[in-house]
């Protein structure tokens, strides 16, 4: 089976900085300047993904999910470790890559333009891309006046119309009613059928059932398990049974041991993106970026 997806030993540290009051203070040397906290979001990463996979990704709020569709998107670059992407993915979150100034259409040409859909292309997909969204005359409003299930139906359409190699779907079905949820899974197992690569993240664990292949648990940014989808779903709600059972001064205490495990590791961030590699064969989305300028100047109307 060919490979699609690689992360080998991936992570990705944020600096946490200290409040504005604490950098005033020290700066008259009224207190010892506090170094920035490093926050591992992603710890030490590794899996392998082959082509014609759907991967479920879930974990409980915070875990590094997000973190790592966005990797998985090259929205942001991983501090450490390499990822290898073969094609195009495209990232299907609430907000992802919609911009809040622009109308409905005038975001449709412009994610078109970005993943490199020529004028024709555009011209064909954009009615269907409509009438997928089904916002009626809001897709002339700007998208700052939609609501998130409204972002979501014309980030689903948009990137489900470009078609792109391997789909990263950010939570994007959770905030949309039933009836478009149903809609865009009917529309997922078309893609998944075309032997396309899937990243799901979700909260609902029926969807990862019936839609899944394998799925990944991530828990406070490292891989707790990548297997079986009942396997893993089970273990995954043992935990969150035992989880939400606790008492909450012991969630408290259980989560802030957690996070301060997460802030363990300074010396990966301080050396910023120098020990990472994203390897992406196929269509880089890099080739796109003057279209994007230029596709940004027109829309600007300079
Ligand atoms: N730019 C950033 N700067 C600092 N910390 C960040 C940044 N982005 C994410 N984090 C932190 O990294 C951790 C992982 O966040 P992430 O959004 O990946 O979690 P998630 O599993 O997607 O959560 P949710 O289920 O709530 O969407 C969180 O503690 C978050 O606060």
């Amino acid at each position: 089976m060919k490979v699609k997806v690689e992360f080998k030993h991936v992570s990705k540290a944020f600096q946490i900085h200290t409040k504005q009051f604490e950098k005033l203070l020290s700066l008259f040397s009224l207190r010892r300047r506090k170094e920035n906290k490093v926050f591992m979001a992603v710890n030490d990463v590794s899996f392998t993904v082959y082509e014609g996979e759907t991967i479920g990704i879930v974990g409980l709020n915070g875990s590094g999910k997000s973190t790592i569709s966005n990797m998985l998107s090259q929205v942001i670059k991983p501090t450490e470790g390499e990822i290898y992407i073969d094609g195009q993915p495209s990232l299907i979150a609430i907000s992802a890559g919609l911009n809040n100034n622009l109308s409905g259409m005038d975001n449709i040409k412009l994610k078109c333009m970005m993943h490199g859909l020529k004028d024709d292309e555009i011209e064909r997909v954009t009615p269907d891309i409509i009438d997928f969204a089904d916002l009626g005359d809001y897709i002339n409003q700007p998208v700052k006046n939609y609501s998130s299930g409204m972002r979501s139906r014309l980030g689903f359409a948009i990137s489900i119309h470009t078609d792109p190699d391997i789909l990263v779907i950010d939570e994007a079905l959770s905030v949309g009613d039933s009836t478009f949820a149903n809609k865009c899974l009917i529309k997922l197992d078309e893609f998944k059928k075309k032997g396309k690569t899937i990243f799901f993240i979700s909260h609902s664990s029926s969807q990862m059932k019936t839609f899944c292949d394998r799925v990944m648990w991530i828990n406070y940014g490292e891989m707790k398990e990548f297997g079986s989808k009942v396997e893993v779903l089970n273990k995954y709600g043992r935990y969150t049974r035992w989880f939400n059972e606790l008492a909450e001064s012991e969630k408290k205490k259980y989560k802030k041991e957690m996070l301060q495990k997460q802030y363990a590791n300074r010396e990966i961030a301080k050396k910023g993106n120098e020990n990472s590699s994203i390897i992406s064969v196929g269509k880089g989305i890099g080739l796109f970026i003057p279209l994007i300028l230029f596709g940004a100047l027109m829309l600007f109307g300079y």
